[in-house]
């Protein structure tokens, strides 16, 4: 992606007035910051919905070449909404397309949508689109539009090189070849799993093998470190403390000096530079904690141990010093707590407050962190239809896409959403091609199993040459997680094919696909924390599968307690609302035998 220049204006009486926080504006910014990382944000303003106002902040942003720029508010029907017809005074050609695009996507979610005025179009090298006033119609329409962006800006601004690249990406697209998945012979089918089971271990151990997607490292300020993986050894640059310093309130003395009395000499706050002129005999300095120690005083004696002997005015000229100090007493000694040019950060740590609080002692201002693989996901099934959707006999709401792109954000991991996908091999032949070409790492969920109607596995082999590294995994629930790589233009993929019932696609999308991300992003640590744990089980299992329990782990009395989640069907997501445990059950369990096994904790206990 070339890089590109954007201005986010916000049109709005009371967010120009400070009455409302401009919402919009921020998120929008996220937004377009997410969808499009290499280009920058030069302009922000907020207006009033007033007509000049707005012609003349969009006049100045195009007079400075902004590529993009985006206004939200003043679309509807109250009478002071004029953002369209200020856009329509700046703009020299209008781009209906844009607002059609938008216009008929939010009829989907909204029969509001049709009150929606926006104008988008082009002025110089500038495109300017208006999005509705609302966080959410904005963030939506953005979202319609925002993949014909980058190939907009490359024509307005004449970027031959870019522009042939989107053309021959699209011809790639249009010379599609159809899948050569055939669907004619169902009597046919595999009356059998043609996968090997693999037990869950294995099958990790047999992904880890694949783990091998170049990492690209990237230098971020520490402000915007937070959750990223250190892919460098951070040395200190600084001893800290960078001077010996008191620990205490109170007054830096000569240890020898013994108790009894002391002068004041002069006063040292936090702050001060230290003083050079020796300490002498039988004086004191008042200081502060973190104050620097002065020349010729070994000890603090705090302020609670002294008693005042002279004053005048307020000032104190005289102490006692009630108790002889030890030398070095409540003295942080210089480099203490990190000594200059040691290494304090690891290559491999994943940054949390404490490790931002540390970067920014010692000194550093930028690190080097590696970049985390790029992950688009796809559900599958001609049942699904978008949650905002009215659904019609036999459909079903698409649940599994929403909550994985959210459990892996949970995860500090971003997912490009690539929709839902029928169950027919041209479709997900098509689909998958779209998403291997922006993305290392592809997740779809459905179609893994023995139906006529599940093409996943079938697609990836026949079509795009795929290794199944496992395609049956013995765990309930998540039998027919799939899990392979391929070659696509030149590159290594690695594909997660996740069961469609819910509770399969989250569990194994914990178990395999997150601990995947984290070696595959050099994080130290991938495995999830686990917590030996006593098993029983009343009844005897009709299926023999090792079952991973979904269960809300607390801590009473000393002992760790792990309680079932509800119905446990792998349909029935609310077992994972709220669970913070997966206990495992070992497989074929004698009824009331205790076994020892394990909990996986997928987030904090709970006390
Ligand atoms: N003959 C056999 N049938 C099944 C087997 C088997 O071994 N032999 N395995 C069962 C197991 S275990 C699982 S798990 C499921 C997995 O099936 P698929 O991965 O092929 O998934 P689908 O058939 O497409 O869907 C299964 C189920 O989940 C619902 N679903 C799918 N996608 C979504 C979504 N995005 N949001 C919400 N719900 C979704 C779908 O409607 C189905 O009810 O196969 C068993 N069958
Ligand atoms: O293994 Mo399936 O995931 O039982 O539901
Ligand atoms: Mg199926």
């Amino acid at each position: 992606m070339t890089s590109a220049s954007c201005g986010i204006l916000t049109v709005s009486d009371s967010c120009f007035s400070k009455e409302k926080e401009d919402v919009a504006g921020k998120e929008l910014e996220k937004a377009v910051t997410e969808a499009f990382p290499d280009y920058r944000i030069v302009f922000k303003a907020i207006v009033p919905d007033d007509r000049q106002e707005i012609i003349n902040m969009l006049n100045k942003w195009v007079s400075e070449q902004c590529n993009l720029v985006v206004t939200t508010g003043g679309t509807g029907f109250s009478p002071r909404d004029v953002t369209p017809e200020a856009t329509r005074s700046v703009i020299e050609r209008e781009a209906p397309g844009i607002a059609y695009a938008m216009i008929s996507k939010s009829l989907q979610v909204t029969p509001m949508a049709m009150l929606s005025r926006a104008v988008c179009g082009i002025k110089d090298k500038s495109i300017i689109i208006n999005l509705p006033g609302s966080t959410k119609g904005a963030l939506e329409c953005f979202s319609f539009i925002r993949g014909c962006i980058p190939h907009a800006i490359a024509l307005v601004t004449d970027n031959k090189s870019a522009v042939m690249k989107d053309h021959k990406a699209v011809q790639k697209q249009e010379q599609f070849e159809p899948s050569k998945v055939a669907t004619d012979n169902v009597a046919e089918r595999p009356r059998e799993s043609a996968y090997a089971m693999f037990e869950v271990d294995e099958a990790v151990d047999l992904m880890l093998e694949q783990g091998s997607i170049p990492a690209s490292t990237e230098q971020v300020p520490i402000e915007k470190a937070l959750h990223r993986v250190l892919a460098e050894d951070v040395l200190s640059l600084d001893d800290i403390p960078p001077f010996d310093a008191s620990i205490k309130d109170g007054y830096a003395v000569r240890a020898a000096d013994g108790d009894g009395p002391r002068k004041i000499r002069s006063i040292l706050a936090a702050g001060d530079a230290p003083t050079s002129m020796p300490l002498q005999k039988g004086e004191a300095v008042r200081l502060g904690t973190g104050a620097p120690i002065p020349a010729g005083a070994d000890a603090v004696v705090q302020v609670e141990d002294t008693k005042v002997l002279v004053q005048e005015g307020g000032e104190e000229i005289e102490i006692n010093i009630n108790k002889a100090p030890v030398k070095g007493q409540d003295i942080r000694r210089i480099g203490c707590d990190v000594a200059k040019n040691t290494v304090v950060l690891l290559r491999g740590e994943r940054l949390k407050s404490a490790h931002i609080g540390v970067l920014a002692a010692v000194g550093k201002s930028t690190v080097t962190v590696y970049k985390a693989p790029s992950v688009g996901i796809i559900t599958t099934g001609n049942e699904l239809k978008e949650h905002y959707e009215e659904l019609k006999p036999g459909q079903i709401r698409d649940s599994n896409r929403l909550t994985l792109i959210n459990l892996l954000k949970e995860y500090h991991y971003l997912c490009n959403d690539y929709g839902i996908v029928r169950d027919e091999p041209n479709s997900i032949k098509r689909t998958i091609a779209t998403v291997l070409t922006g993305n290392d790492i592809l997740i779809t969920t459905g179609g893994v199993s023995m139906g006529e109607f599940d093409f996943i596995k079938r697609v990836l082999i026949e079509d795009f040459k795929a290794t199944i590294h496992f395609g049956r995994v013995n765990m309930k629930p998540g039998k027919p997680t799939t899990f392979a790589t391929l070659i696509f233009n030149g590159a290594k993929k690695l594909v997660f094919g996740l069961p469609g019932n819910p509770v399969s696609a989250s569990v194994t999308c914990l178990l395999f696909v997150i601990p995947m991300l984290r070696c595959l992003e050099h994080a130290s640590v991938w495995q999830f924390p686990t917590i030996p744990h006593v098993v029983t089980t009343s009844k005897q299992n009709s299926d023999p599968r090792p079952e991973y329990v979904r269960v809300i782990v607390s801590y009473h009395d000393g002992k760790i307690v792990a309680k079932p989640n509800g119905g446990q069907i792998s349909s029935r997501l609310n077992s994972l609302v709220g669970a913070n445990g997966l206990m495992l059950l070992p497989k074929s369990m004698t009824p009331s035998k205790e076994y020892l096994s394990k909990i996986i904790l997928i987030s904090d206990l709970q006390t």
